[in-house]
């Protein structure tokens, strides 16, 4: 797939209208991925009908349209506004003689662009080799003439039209391949694994950043990080769909001097293929695991509602479920008359590139992260100068002073370190040296 340039490449959006309430939106949606996959759209069609052909997806008067119209305005790729089954795809690409490509192969078509990570290539990797796998065939793509493969078969496609058992041996090779980069991401994930228990020892609590696509959630990790973290940490910021694919979990300290943990994750789309869901399903962990949830919404989008609706859908389908949410609508400053920073319960009006906002979502951050934390007194022997020095570093030391058994320190505690150092806490209260 990623072989193949797709800079100027002209095409024509196509949508069925089954009077879906969000059929408008999707194709809206639809030009925005076009563009994202470097892809210009020269012009939109839609048929009104009841439900799809089974061969064709489209009528046959419609297809003979499309053909034409796409014939007029030199567009060798049809990109249609929902997923179609391998037979749908190579009856129409037959009928046109031109390419054809579904919402998942160009979401997938993006996503391979975008991956940097091994991690994420591997991620996109598979949902590729899963898409490709039942798509093996004898086509006449146009595509496929240029050197590449629908869905990165690569070499497995090469002898594709060779015959049945050529279409067995490839589908062979694809399958290996799809069990080798399976193997390769569980070892990963698994480093990963170490490294976020190490962190729950810490017991630092974890909050992820999670919503649609070009919400602002990357620029709300850097506001955060420039005010409260290391600014020299930040995280790729764009104005275009999946700028972020990887997460990115980075240590934020309040001006209490408590520290959280901030992740920043890949953002969702409407109809996000089930392929790539399942495979993302490792990166969004950090968002499974967080004690708290921000979602932020693109607030001057027309559409921010059905936008906020597939967020809750898509965390629902990764299993992300019963976490405390705290609801951002992003973007104030470009809807006029709407004030902001504004604060009602969880829900907060803001502009991620405004600091006072900032200042707004870290207090409210620290009181839902931080309410069940109460001043703790403990008494460290002076052989346990690590826990001396984690407290100074990770809690808000309000006293500390040196007694004949070792270092008395007040200090405000959350329950899992007050579980933690159980054995030091004091009720009463802690003599001075004399
Ligand atoms: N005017 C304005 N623009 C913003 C604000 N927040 C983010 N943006 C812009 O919106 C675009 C997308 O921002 P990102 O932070 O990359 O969005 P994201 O949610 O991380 O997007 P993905 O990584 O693609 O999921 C960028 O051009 C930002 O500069 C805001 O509060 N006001
Ligand atoms: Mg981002």
């Amino acid at each position: 797939m990623n072989e193949i340039t797709t800079q100027t490449i002209s095409t024509i959006i196509v949508g069925l209208d089954m009077q879906q309430p969000d059929f408008t939106y999707t194709m809206t949606e639809l030009g925005e991925l076009v563009a994202a996959a470097g892809m210009t759209v020269v012009g939109q069609m839609t048929q009104r009908s009841d439900r799809p052909d089974p061969a064709t997806y489209f009528g046959k008067g419609k297809v003979e349209e499309i053909a034409e119209r796409a014939r007029a305005t030199d567009a060798p790729i049809v990109v249609v506004n929902s997923d179609l089954s391998p037979s749908q795809t190579r009856n129409l690409e037959k009928a046109m003689k031109l390419s054809v490509m579904d919402r998942t192969e160009l979401i997938l078509r993006i996503f391979a662009s975008r991956a940097r990570s091994r991690e994420a290539k591997l991620q996109v990797g598979i949902a590729k080799e899963e898409y490709a796998l039942p798509r093996i065939h004898p086509s006449s793509n146009p595509l496929d003439q240029q050197g590449g493969g629908r869905g990165n078969s690569g070499g497995a496609t090469a002898n594709r039209g060779t015959g049945e058992t050529q279409l067995e041996l490839d589908k062979r090779v694809i399958k290996k391949r799809i069990t080798h980069m399976r193997h390769e991401l569980k070892e990963i994930m698994r480093a990963q694994d170490t490294r976020r228990d190490r962190r729950i020892h810490q017991a630092l609590p974890s909050v992820a950043l999670v919503g649609y696509t070009n919400a602002g959630k990357s620029t709300t990790m850097n506001s955060m990080l420039q005010q409260f973290g290391l600014a020299d940490k930040q995280v790729f910021v764009k104005n275009q769909l999946f700028a972020t694919l990887d997460t990115s979990v980075r240590k934020i300290q309040l001006p209490t001097n408590r520290h959280f943990l901030l992740s920043d994750t890949v953002g969702f789309v409407s109809h996000l293929p089930h392929h790539l869901v399942e495979s993302f399903k490792a990166t969004l962990k950090e968002a499974a695991d967080a004690d708290l949830l921000i979602q932020v919404v693109d607030f001057a989008d027309p559409h921010y509602k059905e936008m906020m609706e597939t967020t809750e859908q898509t965390l629902d389908a990764i299993g992300v479920k019963n976490i405390p949410m705290l609801t951002v609508y992003n973007k104030a400053d470009l809807r006029p008359d709407t004030h902001y920073p504004d604060r009602e319960g969880n829900t907060l009006t803001l502009s991620a590139t405004d600091p006072k906002s900032i200042q707004m979502l870290a207090d409210t951050l620290d009181e839902l992260l931080f309410k069940d934390y109460q001043d703790t007194t403990l008494l460290v022997p002076f052989t346990k100068g690590d826990i001396v020095n984690y407290l100074r570093d990770n809690t808000e030391v309000k006293n500390e002073h040196y007694t004949d058994e070792g270092t008395a320190i007040t200090t405000i505690l959350g329950p899992i370190d007050r579980s933690k150092f159980a054995a030091y806490i004091q009720t009463n209260p802690v003599p001075t040296k004399a």
